[in-house]
């Protein structure tokens, strides 16, 4: 099925909110409606003056027009109030809408695109919605009614009148059209270009540290005015197009109240119009062009957000790499055994494969070590137990179950893991351990954190704790994030446990403490190591030796030295 354009989806997303903007757009309506009221009591007041009617009258018909400027008060209050309650909760529905559809992409999809991009598109482009939410619907819809009822009266007091409106109010309303197709194109390179300078703004402070080492300061400055200088130019343009816009409405607008002005005293000397019409004539026809002004003015923003839709459905209507089973299967308990059965993968269709039929079993409580050279595919196979991506084929089975036909929160739940990459929040050292298990008391914190021999260094903080990590937990040091990723793995208490490269950024006394609480932590456990110092897997019940995507050598740390093949040649290097 065809994806349904940007405009027709953001049409589709008003439902919950039709109530509220419906108030909003009556109000608004009634704005206009109130004027041409207090205009006609006006000429009421003038044709009764003419006709010398009693005073008496004057009462009542000044008391109308109070009361009507006073309700126009009230809805010129009430309709921007009412379209802005309802636009900032549709913004907050397709936040939350953005952020549970991109959650399944993570990571496979996610990881393709640039983390500013992405920002740009969960902060900027939903935020200039807000223009077509608050801002578009109302003068919409008051654009097209109040012209019918202008139209409508005009024809009651003069059908050329009237179709001389109907010929100047066409013209206006073709303007949005030629806003739109003059800067369509325009606005999609805008948005893109400003997505591209917020992920290379990101990128530089996220890299700030090796920039500065590399004295790249000056050349990152330079791209980044680069960027600024195409951003300015595009812009340059794109305010140009829409001064044609501009300039076209005020051209129709004042030609057009000149033209209906002389049409009607033309009428008025011929005696086919009463003079005391025109003033009616003037008040509907700068009324009707008046509701078609702020359309026209939004118009030029229109490109800008239907861009910013675009990228933002784009990005939602990607399909996930790993889809959650329709029919999921619930066993009553799962048993934490693993086997990997002719798995091979690549990254993407136009990459080779990185994993080469490969197979292996975990029985429960036992311990597999993968080793092998950089890039040979050690932590690719963690991807793939974990279903951040699924293999091209064979087959991920944990407890006898093909690990798709799972619940993916049973199968993550299932398995604790501590990844070589440690991502911290910027939030306290208790918060962090607790992501582990979100329920944990702070006791069990502590005790996890004991566990990963990180608790003293923890208590010896001003702040113990409630510690702040910094951002990515750069206030910390590599060893120290490794620890608390082992403490969070300890309080998560699943029954298997992948450790990839768990304990590479410790130094050789924290690590021989640390092994003793992994091997304590382990002991029960189905356990896959992904390890280059060959040391800490010397225990294995199996050790599987992986070079360039395929298992070459398999056995116990013994039986692979006897082999005197590539783990005995590893072995060696090592050591030296
Ligand atoms: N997201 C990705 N997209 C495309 N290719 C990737 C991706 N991640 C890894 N690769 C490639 O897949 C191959 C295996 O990578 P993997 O990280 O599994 O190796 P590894 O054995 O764990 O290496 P190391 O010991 O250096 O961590 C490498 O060639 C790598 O370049």
């Amino acid at each position: 099925m065809m994806p349904k354009s940007p405009y027709v989806r953001l049409f589709s997303v008003l439902k919950p909110q039709l109530p509220i903007l419906s108030l909003g757009v009556i109000a608004e309506i009634f704005k206009y409606i109130s004027t041409l009221w207090i205009g006609l009591l006006g000429v009421d007041l003038l044709r009764m003056a003419r006709a010398g009617d009693p005073a008496s009258l004057l009462i009542p018909i000044g008391l109308s027009i109070l009361v009507l400027a006073v309700l126009r008060g009230v809805s010129g209050y009430l309709s921007p109030y009412l379209c802005h309650v309802g636009a900032y909760r549709l913004l907050a529905d397709l936040r939350d809408q953005f952020y549970r559809t991109i959650e399944p992409l993570a990571p496979a999809v996610l990881m393709q695109r640039r983390t500013g991009d992405i920002v740009s598109i969960a902060g900027n482009n939903v935020e200039t919605l807000e223009l077509f939410f608050a801002h578009t619907i109302a003068p919409l819809v008051t654009a097209i009614v109040i012209p019918v009822i202008v139209f409508i009266s005009l024809f009651l007091i003069h059908p050329m009148v009237a179709g001389v409106y109907a010929l100047l109010t066409f013209c206006i309303a073709f303007l949005p059209k030629l806003a739109l197709s003059l800067n369509d194109e325009r606005g999609n390179r805008l948005r893109e270009l400003i997505g591209g300078i917020n992920a290379f703004l990101i990128d530089s402070v996220q890299g700030i540290r090796e920039i500065l080492a590399f004295s790249r300061s000056e050349s990152r400055f330079k791209q980044v005015m680069s960027l600024n200088d195409q951003y300015q130019e595009e812009y340059g343009i794109y305010v140009r197009k829409n001064s044609i816009i501009t300039a076209s409405f005020i051209l129709i607008l004042s030609g057009g109240v000149i033209v209906m002005l002389t049409i009607s005293s033309i009428f008025v000397a011929t005696g086919e119009l009463d003079p005391l019409n025109l003033p009616i004539v003037i008040l509907f026809t700068s009324a009707g062009f008046a509701s078609m002004a702020n359309i026209v003015e939004i118009s030029k923003q229109f490109s800008l957000t239907f861009a910013g839709a675009r990228r933002l459905y784009e990005l939602m209507d990607v399909h996930p790499t790993v889809r959650e089973s329709e029919k999921p299967v619930h066993p009553e308990s799962l048993e934490p055994s693993l086997m990997v059965e002719n798995v091979s993968f690549r990254y993407s269709s136009s990459e080779p494969l990185v994993l080469r039929d490969i197979s292996f079993t975990v029985p429960v409580g036992k311990t597999v070590a993968i080793v092998g050279m950089t890039g040979a595919g050690k932590t690719t196979i963690s991807h793939l137990i974990m279903r951040f991506w699924d293999p091209v084929s064979g087959r991920i089975m944990i407890g006898g179950h093909e690990i798709s036909s799972l619940q993916l929160s049973l199968l993550r739940d299932t398995i604790a893991i501590v990844t070589q990459d440690i991502f911290l929040l910027n939030t306290s050292i208790m918060e962090n351990i607790r992501l582990g298990r979100a329920d944990a008391t702070d006791e069990e914190v502590i005790e996890a954190a004991q566990v990963a021999r990180i608790h003293s260094f923890v208590s010896a903080l001003p702040k113990g704790y409630q510690t702040l990590v910094g951002e990515r937990g750069v206030r910390l040091s590599g060893g120290e994030r490794q620890r608390i990723a082992i403490a969070r793995a300890v309080l998560k208490n699943a029954p298997i446990l992948i450790l990839d490269e768990a304990t590479s950024a410790l130094d050789t006394c924290t690590e021989l403490e640390i092994r003793e609480a992994l091997k304590e932590l382990s002991s029960g456990r189905t356990v896959l190591i992904i390890a280059h110092r060959l040391s800490t897997i010397k225990h294995a019940d199996q050790i599987l030796v992986l070079r360039e995507g395929t298992i070459v050598e398999r056995g116990n740390h013994d039986d692979l030295v006897r082999l005197n093949g590539v783990y005995s040649s590893l072995i060696k290097a090592q050591e030296i």
